[in-house]
């Protein structure tokens, strides 16, 4: 008995958080390898190292996956202290963490640092691929840093295999994020990057991207739908999120065979950068001004905000409850409750009998499983439901707002 716990003991000094073992770098010069400044961390693992992310058979365990910054050359290599082999370790072996990653990535990558280090002086004959649909200067480290919108399509000569090395990124930081079939002609594509010179050479270093799936809606429209979005963690929080969301909407706003854009199972962060994008662009809506904003959600906000901005019914709505709140004075009992009890009849129409949300719950549910979820609640708990959610609404709402207040124009 003791022996084996001995060997539990032992075998648990050799496992490892692969979230912080993995290292990424994008790759402008030699120098950046040295550099732990540019090394950032994945937001997750368990897609390829299970629920736990943790990977078993080493100590100091290093996995580097290297990027050059615009061409997406990439080099794979693991480092450790120490590994677990079945002869040491009573026919225990490690995880085979490369045979893991090779799985995902495209054919094509280093495994020998100096391979890789030769390859990198080829970023300077990167040129983005399709159209430059919008140019931006973000301020940062004490200068002007400039930025670069393309759209492109999957046809562009060298962009397929260039998507393939992309899309490897969306595995560890975009939850239950898949690679998509680029076969599918409905796919459009909108890349990030920066622009800068280096030696001389205009020189392109990738920031982000966005897929989006042109869907058909009856009879002869199209309904964009954002499916995946990523901004590299090192670019993050400055602002490029909002100007690729803000281009796309551009692009969309010019098209009459556009009915409305929705967006695919949004996470938190990309549902506030949205509501902030939506929010700053339907308060220069006639229907959307404050005089209007007390009075309920009117079909007249709900067109506007569908032909001009291209927004679903859901979103129009959800902003229009933003920017009410931001026009609803705290102090102003009256208005404030009015306020509280619209936000609150919305919250609980899940909970009535003739609403849509019900007849949705009921064509789902078999009616036992149906009386088993209404009757689960008490009227005391759904009003402590309504309570907790209109908190959470308004907490919401106070976000969306400082962000308006601080963006400029
Ligand atoms: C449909 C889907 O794909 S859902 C999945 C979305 N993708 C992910 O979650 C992957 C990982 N995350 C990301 O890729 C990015 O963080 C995104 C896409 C969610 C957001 O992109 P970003 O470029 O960071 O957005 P942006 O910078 O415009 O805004 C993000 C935040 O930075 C803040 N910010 C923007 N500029 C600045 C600045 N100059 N200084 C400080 N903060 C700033 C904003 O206020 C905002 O704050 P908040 O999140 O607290 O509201």
């Amino acid at each position: 008995m003791a022996g084996i716990s001995l060997m539990k003991n032992k075998l648990e000094a050799y496992k490892c958080y692969a979230n912080e073992a993995l290292h990424f770098k994008l790759v402008r010069h030699e120098s950046d390898l040295e550099d732990d400044r540019t090394t950032f961390h994945p937001d997750m693992t368990h897609q390829l190292f299970g629920d736990q992310e943790s990977i078993f058979g080493y100590k100091d365990l290093e996995i580097q996956l290297y990027y050059s910054a615009a061409k997406l050359t990439t080099y794979l290599h693991i480092k450790y202290f120490d590994k677990v082999s079945p002869k040491r370790f009573e026919g225990v072996s490690a995880d085979d963490v490369i045979k893991i990653l090779a799985k995902e990535m495209p054919p094509g990558y280093y495994t020998n640092l100096d391979n890789f280090v030769a390859a990198l002086p080829k970023d300077a004959n990167f040129k983005p691929f399709g159209d430059l649909l919008h140019s931006y200067t973000v301020y940062k480290d004490g200068k002007d840093r400039k930025f670069e919108i393309y759209k492109i399509s999957i046809d562009c000569p060298g962009f397929r295999d260039y998507h393939e090395r992309l899309q490897t990124f969306l595995l560890f930081f975009v939850d239950a994020a898949s690679f998509i079939d680029v076969d599918d002609d409905k796919w459009s594509f909108y890349l990030v990057f920066e622009k800068y010179r280096d030696n001389g050479n205009r020189m392109y270093a990738i920031v982000g991207y966005m897929t989006v799936y042109n869907y058909y809606a009856y009879p002869e429209k199209v309904r964009p739908r954002v499916s995946q979005v990523l901004i590299m963690p090192p670019f993050q929080r400055q602002g490029h999120g909002a100007q690729l969301l803000q281009t796309f909407y551009n692009e969309c706003y010019k098209r009459n065979d556009i009915l409305d854009i929705t967006v695919e199972d949004p996470s938190e962060n990309f549902q506030r950068l949205r509501d902030f994008v939506d929010a700053k662009n339907c308060s220069k809506l006639e229907s959307f001004q404050p005089r209007h904003l007390h009075n309920g959600f009117s079909d007249e906000m709900m067109k506007e905000a569908q032909e001009k901005l291209k927004l679903s019914r859901k979103q129009a709505r959800r902003v229009y409850e933003i920017l009410r709140f931001k026009v609803t004075d705290p102090s102003n009992i009256k208005q404030y409750r009015k306020y509280r009890l619209d936000i609150k009849k919305r919250l609980n129409l899940p909970f009535q009998k003739n609403g849509r949300d019900f007849q949705k719950l009921q064509r789902a549910l078999h009616p036992d499983e149906l009386n088993a979820t209404l009757s689960c609640m008490s009227i005391e708990q759904r009003h402590c439901y309504l309570e907790k959610a209109f908190e959470e609404h308004v907490e919401m709402c106070r976000h969306v707002i400082e962000r308006l207040a601080e963006s400029v124009d």
